[in-house]
């Protein structure tokens, strides 16, 4: 009798603190489900995503709320790149298609020749160039000559040969002596010279190089935050001066500090105004006897955009002229079906083509390497 009470007391008791923690986790649960969501400071000019309002639920689950912390993009390493060369150029190949086509003729007559020289010339390989291949192609063909597949081969070792993969494309971003390299960046606006120093950085980054860019284009205040974006990407520090200030003195500062912090490379990025020779003659000529005040520089990158064609050869004359370019970046090649110019500007300057962009994507800039691009002409 005693024992069924004392039942009965143990059951109602465990019935009671059943419902009181059942009470205790709803109401808990309610006061945090109504708690309203702080808005997000902001400081100006910083990219967040649109803030909640106040005073709204949040569903359930309760997530931490998330810390902005900015992450730094990790480039692709230069080798993968040259994949992306032969993807794009495959793109506009009509000059390696074509050529292998008509080579692959059972009868190369002297039409097919002129089709060929024709090609060749509409792709801006120049008009020397496009003679002294069909020459060598034409003994070739008439001694080993016949199939397609030699075709092929012998016209894979004459373009190689044209683009003379005896040059050395490294670029030059060490100093000697415990200086940092200095890239000077050098070309008409407009030809992607900005994006490529953004690039090059990128590059560098990649390859565990400590980096300061120098935003020495100081005629335009967008060519600056531009950089500054691309320095922001991969934690890179861009020297910047005032709006229409002196651009051998950001130069200056930049390679200063470059020297002062044992930073490897100091990339340099100018305007390239082409009003008059003489002022550009000037500008760059400054700019370059102030920063060897500091350090040497060892590379001067001149960016050619290859879609311009002839233009682009004019303005690498007058610019080889005004400062001694060690290596061209070309840019815009993925939107080209002229990739001839990159024989015809080596001739020109006697430099070789060092670097190829190849999109407009941060890491669409790629060491040149006179096979691979030969092999992503044929296809
Ligand atoms: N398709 C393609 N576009 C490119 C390449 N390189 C640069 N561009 C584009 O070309 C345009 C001009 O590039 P910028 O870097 O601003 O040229 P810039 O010579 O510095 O000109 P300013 O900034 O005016 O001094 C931009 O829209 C780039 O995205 C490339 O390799 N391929």
């Amino acid at each position: 009798m005693l024992s069924d009470l004392m039942l009965y007391l143990v059951i109602g008791l465990a019935l009671l603190l059943v419902v009181a923690v059942v009470g205790v986790v709803l109401v808990v649960g309610r006061g945090r489900r109504s708690r309203p969501v702080e808005a997000p400071r902001t400081t100006p000019g910083e990219v967040l995503a649109p803030p909640a309002t106040p005073e709204t639920e949040v569903a359930e689950p309760e997530a931490e709320p998330e810390v902005a912390v900015p992450t730094l993009e990790v480039p692709e390493r230069p080798a993968s790149r040259l994949v992306r060369l032969r993807q794009r150029l495959a793109g506009s190949g009509t000059l390696g298609r074509g050529l292998l086509g008509l080579l692959s003729r059972d009868q190369l007559d002297e039409d097919t020749w002129e089709a060929i020289e024709d090609l060749l010339l509409g792709a801006d390989i120049g008009v020397q160039p496009t003679q002294e291949l069909v020459e060598r192609l034409r003994t070739r063909m008439r001694v080993e000559g016949g199939g397609a597949a030699d075709a092929r081969t012998v016209l894979r070792e004459e373009l190689i040969t044209l683009v003379d993969p005896s040059m050395d494309r490294g670029l030059q971003v060490s100093g000697a002596d415990g200086n940092p390299g200095v890239v000077l960046v050098v070309g008409v606006n407009g030809t992607g010279k900005t994006t490529t120093v953004g690039k090059i950085a990128r590059i560098l980054v990649a390859e565990d190089r400590t980096v300061l860019l120098a935003a020495a284009d100081t005629f335009r205040a967008a060519a600056a935050d531009q950089l500054s974006t691309w320095g922001e990407r991969v934690g890179v520090e861009v020297i910047r001066g005032p709006e229409g200030g002196d651009p051998a003195s950001v130069a200056f500062d930049a390679v200063k500090d470059g020297v002062d912090r044992g930073i490897d490379t100091v990339v340099v990025d100018t305007a390239g105004r082409l009003q008059n020779k003489q002022g550009l003659m000037d500008e760059l000529g400054k700019v370059k006897r102030v920063i060897e005040k500091q350090a040497p520089v060892t590379e001067v990158l001149l960016v050619l955009d290859a879609t311009t064609g002839q233009n682009g050869l004019i303005q690498a004359k007058v610019f080889s002229e005004v400062v001694d370019v060690t290596g061209i970046a070309l840019t815009k090649l993925d939107g080209s079906a002229k990739g001839g110019i990159v024989v015809a500007v080596q001739r020109q300057l006697g430099v070789p083509v060092k670097l190829v962009g190849l999109g407009e994507g941060p890491d669409d800039l790629a060491p040149f390497d006179a096979a691979a691009f030969v092999d992503a002409l044929l296809g």
